[in-house]
């Protein structure tokens, strides 16, 4: 027997969860269930479960976008799927910490991770797109993603050596 879907109800899978939403329920240690008027950037961008998700789909779309793996030496990591948790778990916790959470970044300066890549303008606008459109993808409120941005511009200088 078959069952024929009820054009009035929705289904269940039309439901996306808003990651952000769910953080406080889910850790309440990374993000206060209420936010004070002075909250950090990193607790307004949802704490630890909030800043995860959004670079779980960040780095999934770095790693297939076809401007970024322009470069060589760029592809090289981001061509190869077994690099991506680990660099999953770098970026996020690199995020936390630029967003003013808990120290937790165990990887290299901005200067020294890329300075063996030859990272051009066009590199970090095509990686600074990505990032924009994925915080915005996840909801991000516009002033959390200007501020995230300005981090993001101030560390132009160190990433583009080329
Ligand atoms: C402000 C912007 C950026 C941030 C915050 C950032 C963040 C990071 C972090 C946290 C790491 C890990 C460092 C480590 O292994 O210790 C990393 C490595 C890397 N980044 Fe970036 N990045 C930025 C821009 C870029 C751009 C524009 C590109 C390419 C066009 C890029 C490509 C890479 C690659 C390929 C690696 C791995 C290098 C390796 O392990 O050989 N990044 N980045």
């Amino acid at each position: 027997m078959t069952t024929t879907q009820d054009a009035t109800t929705t289904p269940e899978h039309a439901h996306v969860p808003d990651t952000r939403r769910l953080a406080p329920e889910a850790d309440p240690a990374t993000a206060p269930a209420e936010q004070s008027p002075n909250a950090t950037l990193y607790e307004r961008l949802g704490g630890c479960y909030g800043i995860a998700g959004a670079v779980d789909i960040l780095v999934d779309r770095l790693f297939q976008n076809v401007k970024v793996n322009a470069n060589e030496k760029v592809h090289e990591h981001h061509g190869n799927p077994a690099n991506a948790a680990g660099y999953k778990w770098l970026v996020t916790s690199w995020s936390i910490e630029a967003a003013g959470g808990p120290k937790c970044y165990i990887g290299h300066d901005m200067d020294t991770a890329h300075e063996h890549l030859a990272i051009d303008t066009a590199g970090f606008d095509a990686v600074a797109k990505e990032i924009e459109a994925t915080l915005d993808f996840v909801g991000v409120p516009d002033p959390e993603l200007r501020e995230f941005m300005d981090i993001i511009e101030g560390y132009r200088s160190k990433v583009v050596q080329a």
